[in-house]
């Protein structure tokens, strides 16, 4: 049976979601060419192979994104609520629980009610406002 520890390409995580597909980091990592493209957006993963040649910016900003997360880079651009809704077709699961965990070099800047539910996300507001530093974020109660 497959734990959360196991490696291998894709599995299922005991107590989580049964119908999810996790995805170890490293697995998403050597999907980085044009043969077999995967990226992470937002925790989730997606394998835009057939997508390269029809994303409207290009191709070449998808590989160089190729295999790694590109939540910034998506988030950066400000992608349209239809390029948000594109992304399901190409979903294939979520980053594994354990790959998830917070970086300890993550600063503590302050909290933000962002009351944006809109078409950007948080992290867009936050990085316009902060450029590159990190804020932890907390939803208004
Ligand atoms: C699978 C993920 C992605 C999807 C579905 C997607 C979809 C789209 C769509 C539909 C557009 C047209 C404009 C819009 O509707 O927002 C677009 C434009 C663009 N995308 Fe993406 N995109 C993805 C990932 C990325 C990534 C990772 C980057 C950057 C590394 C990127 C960079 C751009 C750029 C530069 C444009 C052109 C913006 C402009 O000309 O105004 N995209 N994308």
């Amino acid at each position: 049976m497959a734990t959360p520890e196991a490696s291998g390409s894709g599995e299922k995580v005991e107590g989580s979601e049964p119908s999810v597909t996790y995805y170890r980091l490293e697995e998403v990592a050597k999907r980085n060419s044009a043969e077999e493209t995967w990226m992470v957006i937002h925790g989730r993963v997606y394998d835009i192979t057939r997508f390269l040649s029809e994303h409207p910016g290009g191709e070449e900003v998808l590989l160089e994104q190729a295999g790694a997360d590109a939540t910034e880079s998506f988030e950066d651009v400000g992608h349209s609520p239809d390029a948000r809704e594109m992304l399901k077709q190409y979903y294939i699961g979520d980053v594994h629980p354990s790959d998830l965990k917070p970086k300890g070099d993550d600063k503590f800047l302050g909290v933000l009610d962002c009351p944006h539910r809109g078409r950007y996300s948080y992290r867009f507001l936050v990085s316009s406002l902060l450029g590159r530093q990190q804020i932890l974020l907390r939803r208004p109660r």
